[in-house]
């Protein structure tokens, strides 16, 4: 979750930049986007297998293997996503104890040697971080590298065998450093951490900032000269250096080795090191030149940062404590035409070029990727990693060539790895993207939100142009039937549809739940009703993140006679479902009244409708909370989702301002935003 304050000033300053995450480590992930850096995460494909006893000292050896990593994302992504990033990021974390480096657990009895090692004892954690900051030149791209670490000192308390199975057996030591995750259950083992926790996670997140803040200030300040140098590790506590290639005896294990080629593929001359022990480098980091712009980038040349479009956490709580509505959007408008102005005498940059290709060609991407998901290509592959195109094609039933086309496609897109096994055979296996998200029962699969988008999306979508000059849904044309109401009327109008409906819904709820139902503080809240609450998945993260609260799911009879169906296992007699309609039956008495993804399926007066049965039903300090993705949210698809609200139902994306309204009519006030980074926006009112 994120509150868009300008903590850290340099963030906004990675704005409108191709960042990338060379790791698909999902806890880098996540740290990265909550403080708001708006990033793509391409996993790298180095191979952990330096020869450890090369190194000096252990974090020497995480430093190294997160340049490598870096390097090899930013080496890639030229040839095959055929764009060049701004900045890679990264990072290897150790653990480290008696001189050992203990990395990721290859099975349970090493996860069962690493933990009972730990046991009572104080160890090292070290994170080794480096930024690859690309430079596109005119035959090739130049790469720069600042790199440094971070140590944090963990204790265990001592762990009994019973504990430390049982630990191993919950499956969470499996894929992180020394066989734990601090962020989860591994936490109940740590008696103390002496500094950075988020370094224990995965990423030291103060450490990056204060390397981004010297890379940018640096910047600015010197943007006028030719070439400039960055006194990168002055302030740092641990070396940082500056390389444009790695020392080539330290890969003498992998078969990938970094040095085979030069880093530099424009320049056909030998490549300096700089190494930067205490002092400030001579290097030329920052002489940035893009085509289409004249001498050395600097903000001007690239997008305005976000947070002139978004109202800040502190905003809304000095609003809320003045007791007025949210301010008018800020100056979009004026930012767009500043930015419009400044690009007016150049030619399109690469920025340009890369944004209106992504544009184009979007569709093909998405349908790609419902094609993989309804053929079962990730779930085949979760199962049976390392297929060939040959046996996925005989697995899914298709043609070698089509399977051979849309694997690649996948790969390009990030979807799926491809390994070559002998020069003629690839074999393919899921990334984390897909592990996490695409196969059927993945934690957070968006397998059924994909066939809702792929069956019922798609055919409406394409159908946008009449629904623009009609200005009605489009599912007459879609599907041959017309729908006043959409949900009585197309989505549970056949057992199968409104099944594909539910699941797609319960998929969304699943993965934005948390996020929604952790947005504030509810302590004080006993009861919610969720209103179109579907099959209780937001409920049940509810009741989760709350213990104190009880919820009630109302949903429309057909809806509520299947909801149990999603639940098998779950014992939580908080949440509870009642039958009936929102817009014509009384609403259940709670304090806190849930709107999640519900006001974008319908116009203002009907919002309006059911804005005022809530008000009636709420006495002073209750609340209304609507999670939807707002248009001057975070999301940058809230837009386009308005188009598809609108080629669906009757109703549409809104802005903060607009729901501040609406609630303000119906005696609510008090209002906050928070802007979580699962796809929602969170807005709370008080009723006053
Ligand atoms: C100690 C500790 C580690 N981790 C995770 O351990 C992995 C280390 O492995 P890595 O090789 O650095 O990264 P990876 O996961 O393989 O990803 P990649 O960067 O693609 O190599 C990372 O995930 C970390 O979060 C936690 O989640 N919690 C903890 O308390």
């Amino acid at each position: 979750m994120r509150a868009t304050m300008l903590l850290s000033p340099v963030i906004p300053k990675l704005s409108g930049k191709l960042i990338v995450l060379a790791s698909g480590s999902p806890r880098r992930l996540e740290i990265l986007r909550n403080v708001g850096i708006r990033f793509e995460v391409v996993p790298s494909w180095f191979k952990e297998t330096l020869n450890k006893g090369l190194f000096k000292a252990p974090h020497e050896y995480a430093v190294e293997t997160a340049k490598q990593k870096a390097l090899e994302v930013a080496r890639r992504m030229p040839l095959k996503h055929l764009k060049t990033p701004d900045m890679v990021i990264g990072a290897d974390t150790i653990v480290t104890i008696d001189g050992m480096i203990l990395e990721k657990p290859i099975d349970k009895q090493d996860a069962y040697r690493m933990l009972s090692r730990l046991s009572g004892k104080e160890h090292s954690v070290f994170t080794g971080v480096a930024i690859v900051i690309c430079h596109e030149k005119e035959n090739g791209v130049d790469y720069q590298m600042i790199d440094f670490f971070e140590e944090t000192k963990v204790k265990f308390a001592h762990l009994s065998e019973d504990m430390l199975w049982e630990y191993i057996n919950s499956g969470e030591p499996m894929d992180k450093a020394g066989g734990y995750g601090i962020q989860a259950l591994g936490g109940m083992l740590v008696e103390y951490v002496h500094g950075d926790f988020f370094n224990v996670m995965g990423f030291p997140l103060n450490h990056f900032c204060k390397q981004i803040s010297l890379i940018y200030n640096h910047r600015t300040t010197s943007s006028n000269q030719d070439s400039a140098s960055v006194g990168l590790s002055h302030n740092s506590p641990h070396n940082t250096s500056i390389l444009t290639q790695p020392p080539p005896n330290l890969t003498a294990q992998s078969s990938q080795s970094p040095t085979s080629s030069p880093i530099h593929n424009s320049s056909p001359s030998p490549i300096q090191i700089h190494h930067t022990q205490d002092g400030p480098s001579s290097s030329p980091v920052h002489k940035v030149k893009r085509k289409g712009s004249e001498g050395t980038a600097d903000e001007s040349s690239w997008k305005l940062p976000d947070s002139l479009f978004t109202h800040t956490a502190a905003e809304c709580e000095r609003q809320d404590s003045e007791n007025t509505t949210l301010p008018q959007t800020t100056s979009r408008e004026q930012a767009i035409e500043l930015s419009v102005a400044e690009h007016e005498a150049s030619e399109p940059n690469k920025e340009d070029l890369e944004k209106i290709t992504e544009l184009v060609d979007g569709f093909k991407a998405s349908k790609a990727l419902f094609t993989a998901s309804r053929l079962h290509v990730f779930d085949l592959l979760q199962s049976r990693p390392g297929l060939d195109a040959t046996q996925v094609a005989q697995e899914i039933e298709a043609s070698v060539k089509g399977t051979e086309r849309l694997l690649e496609a996948c790969v390009s897109l990030g979807l799926l790895k491809s390994k070559e096994r002998t020069s003629q055979k690839t074999v393919y296996e899921n990334t984390r993207l897909a592990a996490w998200f695409l196969w059927s029962d993945a934690p957070f699969s968006l397998h059924e939100y994909i066939q809702h988008c792929n069956n019922t999306l798609w055919p409406l979508f394409s159908h946008l142009e009449s629904a623009v000059r009609e200005g009605t849904n489009q599912h007459e044309k879609a599907f041959g039937k017309k729908s006043k109401d959409i949900f009585q009327d197309a989505y549970f109008s056949s057992k199968e549809v409104k099944l594909r409906f539910m699941n797609a819904m319960h998929s969304i709820a699943k993965v934005t739940g948390k996020a929604v139902a952790t947005a504030f503080d509810l302590s004080s809240y006993k009861t919610a009703c969720d209103l179109g609450g579907c099959t209780g998945a937001m409920a049940y993260e509810f009741t989760t993140a709350h213990p104190g609260l009880s919820v009630t799911v109302f949903d429309l009879p057909a809806v509520v006679e299947m909801s149990e169906h999603f639940h098998p296992l779950h014992t939580d007699n908080r949440v509870s479902f009642v039958a009936g309609d929102f817009f014509k039956d009384e609403l259940p008495k709670a304090d806190l009244y849930i709107l999640a993804r519900i006001l974008h399926d319908w116009p203002d007066e009907k919002v309006h409708v059911l804005l005022s049965k809530i008000a009636d039903a709420c006495k002073p300090g209750c609340a209304v909370l609507i999670a939807e993705t707002m248009l001057d949210g975070q999301t940058p698809y809230s837009a386009p989702q308005s188009v598809n609200m609108h080629a669906q139902t009757e109703g549409m994306k809104r802005r903060e301002s607009q729901y501040a309204d609406m609630l303000s009519k119906h005696g609510f006030g008090c209002m906050r935003v928070v802007h979580t980074l699962n796809f929602l926006d969170v807005f709370i009112a008080n009723k006053m």
